[in-house]
């Protein structure tokens, strides 16, 4: 079957606190945000550049009216974004009050650099260096 990966999906606490994080500390832009009143959500979607209109993979945030939490449980692995230094980007998410839980380095028996840091539901976000 021929397809496209479209996007990934979480559930967020607070959209405009995950937009902020996303867009000022990672770089993305919100792309389009829609509002479900009837299935009491609203989404954003959120990438690089123009996002599925340029190929690329988009994030879709998903906030439901009233829900500040979720249990993240212990399936989810993490997102990953692709940046040019690793170790700035990890300066940058610090300075921005983000939180880094995995400084930049070779990844474990390998050679690429990565990080980790998280948003702020507690979502994983692999850095991985490349140009
Ligand atoms: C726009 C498209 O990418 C979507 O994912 S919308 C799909 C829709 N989403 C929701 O209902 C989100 C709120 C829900 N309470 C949740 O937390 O998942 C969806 O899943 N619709 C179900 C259907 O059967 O249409
Ligand atoms: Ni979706």
């Amino acid at each position: 079957m021929a397809g496209k990966f479209l996007h990934t999906m979480i559930r967020v606490g607070n959209l405009d606190r995950s937009v902020k994080f996303y867009t000022e500390l990672l770089g993305m832009k919100e792309l389009r945000r829609r509002d479900v009143p009837d299935g009491k959500y609203t989404l954003a979607f959120l990438g690089y550049g123009e996002g599925n209109k340029e190929g690329q993979g988009e994030i879709e945030l998903t906030y439901n009216y009233g829900v500040e939490k979720y249990e993240l449980g212990n399936a989810f692995g993490h997102l990953a974004v692709g940046v040019p230094d690793v170790k700035a980007a990890c300066e940058a998410v610090r300075a921005g009050g983000g939180k880094v839980t995995r400084e930049a380095g070779p990844v474990k028996f390998g050679t690429t650099v990565i990080a980790f840091v998280e948003d702020p539901d507690g979502y994983k976000i692999e850095l991985i260096e490349r140009q």
